[in-house]
């Protein structure tokens, strides 16, 4: 059982839709990450070098997804999940959702859960 880092409410925009005005203008989608991390490096060194800098990984995602161009959540955040496996060594394990806001006007929000294990 490893411990949690986490990002909640990470807000970027993107290009992202099946339908041909989602194509034209960026819309914005939230991210809540839970990334599953051994800690106990960390927290005895107090080096930010034996964890995961939650700041990095935020900073990643609104560039990434920022420039990404995608017709469903379903790619968008599979692809997410490789790219951070392979730029943060430390992640075991990535639970991610995503929401999109304006995607259906009568819910507050719709989106997707994923969760993935690293592949030794
Ligand atoms: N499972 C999904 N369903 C839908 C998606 C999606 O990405 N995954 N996308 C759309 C449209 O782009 C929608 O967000 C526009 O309102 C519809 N369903």
């Amino acid at each position: 059982m490893h411990d949690i880092i986490y990002i909640e409410g990470l807000k970027t925009d993107a290009i992202i839709g099946i339908y041909d005005w989602e194509k034209q203008q960026r819309q914005p989608l939230i991210f809540d990450l839970e990334m599953s991390v051994p800690i106990a490096n960390a927290a005895k060194s107090d080096q930010i070098e034996d964890t995961v800098d939650y700041k990095s990984v935020a900073d990643f995602i609104i560039e990434w997804a920022g420039n990404s161009r995608f017709d469903l959540l379903e790619t968008l955040l599979e692809q997410l999940t490789e790219e951070l496996f392979s730029r943060f060594s430390a992640i075991r394990h990535l639970k991610i959702k995503i929401g999109k806001p304006q995607a259906v006007p009568q819910a507050k929000t719709v989106g997707l859960i994923i969760q993935r294990s690293r592949q030794e």
